[in-house]
């Protein structure tokens, strides 16, 4: 189901009276359906917590975040259902699995998840078992990796189990927050290549957090810039990093010397 992930006016603060920080200051944002949005500025500018506040881990101050019609901050009861359609995968895979589940009864958990969630019964445990294997199969790895804990794979392959779980739930928007910047040089492109042609192949949208812009421009239609807490620029990707309006953003990209 393609739909847009709406960021309405959002402000994010941490601490209370005068020590509060700002650390999304009345974001704007359209996540449109089927696109790669890449989403980038210095460290702490903002953008993990915008992030994090699109699947419940952050709670907007001021504001509201939409998936089509569905507000989806604050939620609760069948909003929370429904904000499962966007998935976040984090930069360290390892923390973000159960330690105790295998990798195929955590797959498990959201096949069955995104079923109740559609109205669907949920298939027989055998039915889902076929689905764990063409899932592990989609993100090229065997089969036999399902009966496996978290900690006996590498972080390549936890990456990819990650997003594995991430497709599980039938996204409509995946939140890729410096997926591959914990991985090995050799493995990062595989990574990437593998978020991208399911992309295609499914069409859910991914907002992509990244510090890389060499990696943003091949791979993202636009790209926002964010500048402590606040949005400051957004476009298509070319004409933010070869035209950008600011100086921020030319600050940015004359970091890179690989642009
Ligand atoms: N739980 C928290 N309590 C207090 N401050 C926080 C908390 N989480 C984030 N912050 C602050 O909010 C700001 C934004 O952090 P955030 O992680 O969103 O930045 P970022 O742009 O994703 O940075 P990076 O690129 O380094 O991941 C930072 O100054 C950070 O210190």
């Amino acid at each position: 189901m393609s739909m847009p992930l709406t960021f309405e006016s959002v402000s994010i603060t941490f601490g209370h009276g005068a020590s509060t920080f700002t650390a999304a200051n009345a974001v704007d944002l359209e996540v449109r359906p089927g696109e790669m949005l890449g989403l980038v500025g210095e460290s702490g500018s903002g953008k993990s917590t915008l992030a994090r506040a699109a699947v419940g881990l952050e709670e907007p101050a001021s504001g509201r975040i939409l998936l089509g019609g569905t507000t989806i901050s604050h939620a609760r009861g069948a909003a929370v259902r429904e904000r499962r359609r966007v998935q976040m995968i984090f930069q360290d895979p390892q923390s973000c699995f159960n330690p105790r589940r295998t990798i195929g009864q955590s797959l498990d958990e959201a096949l069955v998840q995104a079923a109740r969630r559609e109205g669907d019964a949920s298939a027989s445990a055998r039915v889902r078992r076929t689905e764990i294997d063409e899932l592990l199969h989609a993100v090229a790895l065997p089969a036999g990796t399902a009966a496996r804990m978290p900690t006996q794979l590498s972080g390549g392959q936890r990456q990819r189990v990650a997003i594995a779980r991430a497709i599980a739930a039938r996204p409509t928007v995946v939140l890729a927050d410096e997926i591959t910047s914990a991985l090995d040089v050799s493995v990062q492109g595989s990574v990437l290549n593998l978020l991208r042609d399911l992309q295609r192949e499914l069409g859910f949208s991914v907002l992509f957090i990244s510090h890389n812009l060499a990696v943003v421009r091949v791979v993202c239609d636009r790209v926002a810039v964010m500048r402590r807490g606040n949005l400051i620029e957004v476009g298509d990707t070319l004409q933010v990093l070869e035209q950008p309006r600011e100086d921020y953003t030319r600050e940015l990209i004359a970091a890179v010397p690989t642009l």
